[in-house]
């Protein structure tokens, strides 16, 4: 697979939740672009849409929720196009997932060997058990844990290993794509660390591409080189990570988050939330979905959903980068850098 095939390609997905007070718009007309061998962030408040879009990518939707529109590819294949036995081929070989939930992911009355063993087996038709066991040994090395731990239950281990084993499962089968949804969330903010650093080694040595999922924008930040960044089920920006750090224009929601990171200066600690709530997806604002709560909102705001607008480091959905320009908010374009940046 050539670098700039890319292992993962949403095409405009949506997805919508049936529920008792009517449809749940979740994910909203994506496309994203993971290319082999990278690191993308996907971070967007609680209720964005994350988890949804990680789910349909793996074809694990709820039986209530619905791809409505748009293609999703992995490895240039069009994973609703699969049958059934086709799909339980390409997921985990091709494709695997660190779900949310993680910490109850593995079976409690069952040790590590016999888990880890499974995966292979149930994978790798007629590979035998003495393989299966040589393997999980080897995968628990990757992750740094002694193999005694074989013989252990999931209560046995601290939070952080039994998260450590569910990265190794994920990974067990060289796929392609990993998705990683919120996999340290969970944990304290050491052993977050050290996992964080774990996932990066992992990720450089055996070169798979993973769509890191998160609501932490720092963590993300560190991690992977372009990051989408999600609300109300929209992906209102799509980032070269690095101009994060630098002066230049973003989407206001992007701003606002990176205000509510906290800033240690000489002086003091700034921190600064945007004002608000995410809407009601049952009732989606007209417009951007964001104008209730950005400072820049004009009346086209109010009635016009903006197109994606191409910036040298980004692309924004967002009227403040149109041609046509709504409302005579000017400083955004003030801010413009005078020299091109690169990607
Ligand atoms: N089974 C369901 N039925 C109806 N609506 C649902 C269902 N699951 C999720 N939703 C709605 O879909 C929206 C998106 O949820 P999702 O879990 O994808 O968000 P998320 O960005 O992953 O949030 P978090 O950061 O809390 O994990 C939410 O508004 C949620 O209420
Ligand atoms: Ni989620």
């Amino acid at each position: 697979m050539d670098a700039n095939t890319p292992v993962l390609e949403l095409d405009d997905v949506s997805v919508v939740y049936e529920s008792l007070s009517g449809p749940v718009q979740a994910v909203s007309d994506v496309s994203l672009k993971v290319y082999p061998n990278t690191v993308v962030g996907l971070i967007g408040e609680s209720g964005s849409g994350k988890s949804t879009l990680a789910n349909a990518i793996m074809r694990l939707l709820r039986n209530n929720a619905r791809l409505t529109k748009g293609t999703i590819r992995v490895m240039g294949q069009d994973i609703y196009a699969l049958g059934k036995k086709e799909l339980r081929t390409f997921r985990w070989n091709k494709m695997s997932m660190v779900f949310q939930s993680a910490m109850t992911a593995l079976n409690p009355v069952m040790t590590i060997e016999k888990q880890l063993v499974d995966t292979f087996r149930s994978h790798r038709k007629g590979m035998s058990y003495a393989e299966a066991k040589a393997r999980s040994i080897d995968l628990l090395k990757l992750v740094r844990i002694d193999e005694k731990h074989l013989a252990s239950f999931p209560h046995e281990l601290s939070g952080g290993m039994r998260q450590r084993v569910v990265i190794a499962i994920a990974i067990a089968l060289e796929p392609s794509l990993v998705i990683m949804d919120e996999p340290t969330t969970a944990l304290d903010v050491v052993v977050q660390r050290s996992i964080l650093n774990q996932i990066q080694e992992l990720q450089r040595e055996h070169g798979f591409a993973i769509l890191f999922i998160s609501h932490d924008f720092s963590l993300v930040a560190e991690l992977a080189s372009r990051i989408a960044i999600m609300y109300a089920g929209r992906i209102v920006e799509n980032t070269d990570a690095h101009a994060l750090d630098r002066d230049v224009p973003h989407h206001p929601y992007t701003e606002g988050l990176m205000r509510a990171i906290p800033k240690l200066t000489l002086e003091d600690v700034q921190i600064q939330g945007i004002a608000g709530h995410p809407p009601d997806l049952l009732r989606l604002p007209s417009g951007c979905a964001y104008h209730p709560r950005c400072p820049h909102a004009t009346d086209k705001c109010r009635s016009v959903r903006p197109s994606l607008y191409e910036l040298p480091h980004a692309r924004v959905e967002c009227h403040l980068y149109g041609e046509e320009k709504g409302g005579d908010d000017d400083t955004w374009m003030r801010r413009q850098p005078s020299s091109k940046l690169t990607i």
